[in-house]
């Protein structure tokens, strides 16, 4: 399966299928000097003798929000001057998001831009590979520090995914779960009936694909997040804050800031768009830690939501909202008004 990018120029393709890296990856190395892997720590250690078993030394990159640390920054930017990296040279990327974000920073930033190619190790990753979107954290919080990077292609082996521990499926679940409810109902009622038992890679294929053209759609229309590509941000104000504070996989805190995204569009709106109940036993019944925002700390939870890049306003923080699954848009909550809303939320609970 590929799906091409439809840019006014410098396209890319993404590649979606099992046993393919080797093969795609011969094919645009072909056009560069020098190849440069930086590749994820546990992958690098199930795949070496393997799937990998082409990739003679790479960069290995400790994988994990680790990975995003102004050192690990240093670490990979340093390693590559020190192999003698050039512009005509390619960067390929192996790993879940975390190294996928720092690898494209590390991309777009050494020697102010070489060209990289994303291969997705993970679930989750069918979002964050593609998109262009890469960052490291700060101190102030996730994501604080990037550029928009377009890769020269993602190529995503699904092979990659049988290793996956259970935790990183529910977290690239939850990513999964966010692009169906920006696509349509009938999307999420769909994936909902199929996933009530088990959340498997073979019912999930064609959603993933979905997923990726859902996303598509935003990125093409506005690649640089002037306007619609925030609501991909569905369900990030307070799970980014979540995610930072409780040190929670990044998927897992998305999907309790989407049943936060459910809570306040359901107030906002003034009836109830979402059945409230019914979400949150799909949530708990898949492991979903939805009890854990009975215990937050309201004036914490604002402060970290205070750096979110989407507010423009002092005194408000912005949050995208839903008018029905499919149709989203971005509001912002005056402050005293949302801590209200975050007790009341607790209290639901
Ligand atoms: N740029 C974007 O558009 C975008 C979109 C969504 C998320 N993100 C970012 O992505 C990151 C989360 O990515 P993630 O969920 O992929 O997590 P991750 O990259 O941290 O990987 C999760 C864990 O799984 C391991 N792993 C990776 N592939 C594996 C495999 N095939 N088998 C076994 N273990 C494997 C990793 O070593 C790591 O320990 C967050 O930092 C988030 O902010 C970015
Ligand atoms: O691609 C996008 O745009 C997204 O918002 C996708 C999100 O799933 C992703 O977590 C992204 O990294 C969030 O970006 P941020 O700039 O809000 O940190
Ligand atoms: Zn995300």
């Amino acid at each position: 399966m590929e799906i091409r990018t439809n840019y006014a120029a410098d396209n890319y393709t993404i590649h979606v299928d099992h046993g393919i890296l080797e093969s795609r990856l011969a094919n645009y190395s072909a056009g560069y000097d020098a190849v440069h892997f930086l590749v994820d720590h546990n992958v690098y250690e199930l795949y070496k003798s393997s799937v990998l078993s082409f990739i003679d030394s790479p960069i290995i990159l400790e994988g994990g929000e680790a990975s995003k640390s102004f050192d690990a920054f240093k670490r990979i930017t340093e390693a590559l001057l020190e192999r003698g990296v050039q512009r005509h040279h390619l960067i390929v990327v192996v790993g879940g998001g975390a190294v996928g974000d720092a690898g494209g920073f590390a991309a777009a930033t050494v020697l102010r831009g070489v060209d990289y190619i994303q291969v997705p190790t993970t679930l989750l990753a069918h979002d964050s590979s593609i998109g262009g979107k890469t960052a490291i954290n700060s101190t102030h919080g996730k994501n604080l520090i990037g550029v928009f990077y377009r890769p020269k292609a993602v190529i995503y082996d699904l092979a990659f995914l049988e290793t996956l521990p259970d935790d990183e499926m529910l977290s690239g679940f939850g990513e999964v779960f966010k692009h169906a409810l920006l696509n349509n109902e009938e999307t999420v009622r769909n994936l909902m009936a199929k996933t009530q038992e088990q959340i498997s890679l073979d019912v999930l294929k064609p959603f993933i694909i979905r997923g990726i053209e859902t996303k598509m759609h935003y990125v093409l229309n506005d690649e640089k997040e002037s306007g619609i590509r925030k609501h991909l941000n569905l369900g990030h104000t307070l799970g980014h804050a979540i995610e930072y504070k409780y040190k929670m996989p990044h998927g897992i805190a998305v999907v309790l800031g989407l049943y936060f995204m459910m809570f306040l569009s359901n107030r906002v709106e003034g009836r109830e768009l979402f059945d409230l109940d019914h979400f949150k036993q799909y949530f708990i019944h898949h492991g979903y830690p939805i009890q854990k925002l009975k215990s937050i700390d309201e004036e914490e939870m604002m402060a970290l939501m205070g750096r979110d890049k989407k507010n423009q306003s002092r005194g408000a923080i912005g949050f995208v909202l839903m008018k029905s699954i499919g149709r989203c848009h971005f509001t912002e909550i005056e402050n005293t008004e949302l801590k209200k809303y975050l007790s009341y939320l607790k209290e639901s609970l």
